[in-house]
């Protein structure tokens, strides 16, 4: 029998540097993210999660470091020599930064525009809402301005704007912030679905332990400027990191796996009951 394959990397990220001024936020970070996966990143805050995912998807330019995505890499790029990765990637900002001049339908619109100005407008009308739906919103949410929703609502259509292009891979910043927890559960089993049916790698910030036990396949934990571990959440248990066994080990972190293992052990219960 052949060894079972191990899935591509789809981002790569060696040596990285970032710094502002005398601050350095990076200084040698490396990773690497598979394809298919769920990858958490937590850390600290301002550890500079949202400053590595900029540095990825190009709004940043580290100091030092290589990063690729897709096998090219995204750092020095020309704006045009960029285009085809920067179309198989989709963006959900902290907040969700939505033009809230712009309807939901329309901040869908605005990535399709950007990268295919020939579309027919009745064809960006259907994708729209097309991706309104596939987000969970009702239809009716294409026609309302970002501040007519609720905060769970916001989130949502960012995610249909970041769903726009059809992406193999996704980044989600802090998804769930602000969310209460059932709106945050929903938003987790939301991206867990898309994840199994489109196939979609995820790129997952976020300080939310409920999210990282729910849905990560592996979690990056950002400290001393680098990644200090990678691994399923047990390999991060068994780790004798003091951050690590405070954040996972302590009473919220408790918490989130007893309600995990109360979720997993219902699930089985049904499983059981349904072939009885
Ligand atoms: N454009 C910028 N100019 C100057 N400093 C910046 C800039 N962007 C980020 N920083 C600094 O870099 C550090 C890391 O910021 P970043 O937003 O990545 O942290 P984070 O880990 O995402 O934090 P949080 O969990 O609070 O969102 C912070 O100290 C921040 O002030």
């Amino acid at each position: 029998m052949s060894p079972p394959e191990t899935p591509e990397a789809v981002i790569t990220v060696h040596g990285l540097k970032n710094s502002f001024g005398d601050q350095v936020v990076h200084d040698g970070l490396d990773l690497e993210v598979l394809r298919g996966e769920i990858f958490g990143v937590v850390g600290g805050s301002g550890t500079g999660k949202s400053v590595l995912m900029r540095s990825i998807i190009g709004l940043q330019t580290p100091d030092e470091g290589e990063i690729t995505v897709f096998g090219e890499p995204t750092i020095g790029r020309e704006e045009t020599e960029a285009v085809d990765i920067r179309k198989r990637w989709g963006v959900l900002f902290q907040g969700g930064a939505l033009f809230s001049t712009l309807t939901v339908a329309e901040n869908i619109q605005v990535p399709l525009r950007e990268f295919y100005p020939k579309l027919d407008p009745s064809l960006l009308d259907e994708i729209a809402a097309y991706k309104v739906v596939m987000s969970g919103l009702s239809a009716d949410a294409g026609p309302k301005y970002p501040a007519e929703l609720s905060g769970g609502m916001r989130k949502r259509a960012g995610l249909a704007r970041a769903l726009a292009l059809d992406p193999e891979l996704l980044f989600l910043d802090e998804p769930t912030a602000g969310l209460d927890p059932i709106g945050a559960a929903a938003f987790d089993e939301l991206t867990k679905g898309l994840q199994k049916t489109l196939g979609l790698t995820v790129f997952l910030i976020t300080h939310d332990l409920d999210t990282l036990y729910a849905i990560c396949d592996r979690v990056a934990v950002l400290a001393d400027k680098k990644v200090i571990a990678v691994g399923t959440i047990p390999e991060l248990l068994a780790l004798d990191h003091p951050w690590i066994q405070e954040y996972f080990n302590g009473p919220r972190g408790r918490a989130a796996t007893a309600s995990i293992d109360r979720a997993t052990a219902r699930e089985q219960d049904e499983q059981a009951g349904a072939r009885r």
